[in-house]
C-alpha cells in the first residue's frame, strides 16, 4: 500500500506522522516502523505518530519510538499531531485528544501550540537527582558542565541502569540560568541517543526545579538544543496541576511510502 507521510518538528524533535483514520497503516510492523525512521536507510525521526478516529474526541494519537516500538506519551509529538490535525482540517484552534496517558487538550496560535499535560501527582526527590512522570518516565540531574556533557554515553548507562533497567527512562540534564530559565538536555529511551528537545522531559525538568526549591516561578522557560520550551503549572498540596507545555511545531515536508 502506499501511504503518504507528513515531516513534522517542534523545537528539533522530529517526527514522522501518517493520518490512519482509515486503521489501514502496518502498525504492528516494528521492523518498518524502525526502518523509516532510520535517518540513513529511511525517512529519519525521533519517532512516528499515527492520527486515528476517536468516537467522543476529535482523534486518537498513536506514538512509537525511533526503535519502531509504541511507547509513553510524547509531548513534542503531542504538539506536533495537533498541528497536522489542523492542517487536515479536522480541528480549528482548540481540540481534545485521546493519547495512551489520556486525554489532552490543545490551543493553537499560529505556530504556537499548547498542550495541556497529565496532572503529577508524584516527584521523587533523591540526593542526585529527581525522578517524575510527565505521561513518559523521567530521570533529571542538575550539571554544571552541561555544553561539554557526553550525553548519550552518560544518559545511556543512567537509562539502562539501577533502578530503571530495562524498561529504562528519558535522562534529562540540566544547568540553571535563571529563577525562570534553565537549560536541557535530554537522552531519550527508544531513540536510545540525545535528542535536539523532549516535551515530557522539560516538563518533568521545569517541575523537579520547583519540587526542589531551585524556583518559585510558576512559568519556566526551557532552552533546548533544538530552541525554546515553555511550561506553566500550579503546585496544590504537593500535585502538580494545570500544566501546559508550550512552544512551536512545524510542518517541514510530506513524500509517500510503500510498505
Ligand atoms: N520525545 C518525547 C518523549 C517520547 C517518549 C520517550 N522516548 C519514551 O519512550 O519515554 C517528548 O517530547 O515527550
Amino acid at each position: 500500500m502506499t501511504y503518504t507521510f507528513y515531516k513534522y518538528q517542534g523545537t528539533g524533535n522530529d517526527f514522522i506522522l501518517i493520518d490512519n483514520r482509515q486503521l489501514e497503516f502496518c502498525k504492528n510492523n516494528t521492523k518498518t516502523i524502525k526502518l523509516l525512521c532510520n535517518r540513513r536507510f529511511g525517512i529519519g525521526a525521533d519517532g512516528l505518530i499515527l492520527l486515528e478516529q476517536h468516537d467522543t474526541l476529535d482523534f486518537k494519537m498513536v506514538y512509537y519510538n525511533a526503535d519502531g516500538n509504541e511507547s509513553s506519551m510524547c509531548g513534542n509529538g503531542g504538539r506536533c499531531i495537533v498541528a497536522f490535525a489542523h492542517f487536515l482540517g479536522i480541528i480549528n484552534n482548540s481540540t481534545q485528544f485521546m493519547a495512551v496517558d489520556g486525554e489532552h487538550k490543545a490551543l493553537i496560535e499560529d505556530d504556537i501550540i499548547k498542550l495541556k499535560m497529565q496532572n503529577v501527582p508524584e516527584v521523587s526527590l533523591f540526593d542526585t537527582h529527581v525522578f517524575l512522570n510527565t505521561g513518559s518516565p523521567h530521570h533529571v540531574q542538575m550539571e554544571t558542565n552541561l555544553a561539554h556533557l557526553n550525553v548519550k554515553k552518560i544518559g545511556s548507562q543512567i537509562r539502562h541502569g539501577e533502578p530503571y533497567n530495562a524498561l529504562g527512562a528519558n535522562v534529562n540534564f540540566v544547568t540553571k540560568n535563571n529563577e525562570s530559565n534553565f537549560s536541557v538536555r535530554t537522552y531519550e529511551r527508544g531513540v536510545e541517543d540525545e535528542t535536539l528537545s523532549c516535551g515530557t522531559g522539560v516538563t518533568a525538568v521545569a517541575i523537579a526545579m520547583h519540587a526542589i526549591g531551585e524556583t518559585e516561578k510558576n512559568l519556566i522557560t526551557l532552552e533546548t538544543e533544538g530552541g525554546k520550551l515553555q511550561v506553566s503549572f500550579e503546585n496544590n498540596n504537593s500535585e502538580y496541576q494545570n500544566i501546559w507545555l508550550i512552544g512551536s511545531a512545524n510542518y517541514v515536508f510530506k513524500g509517500e511510502i510503500v510498505c
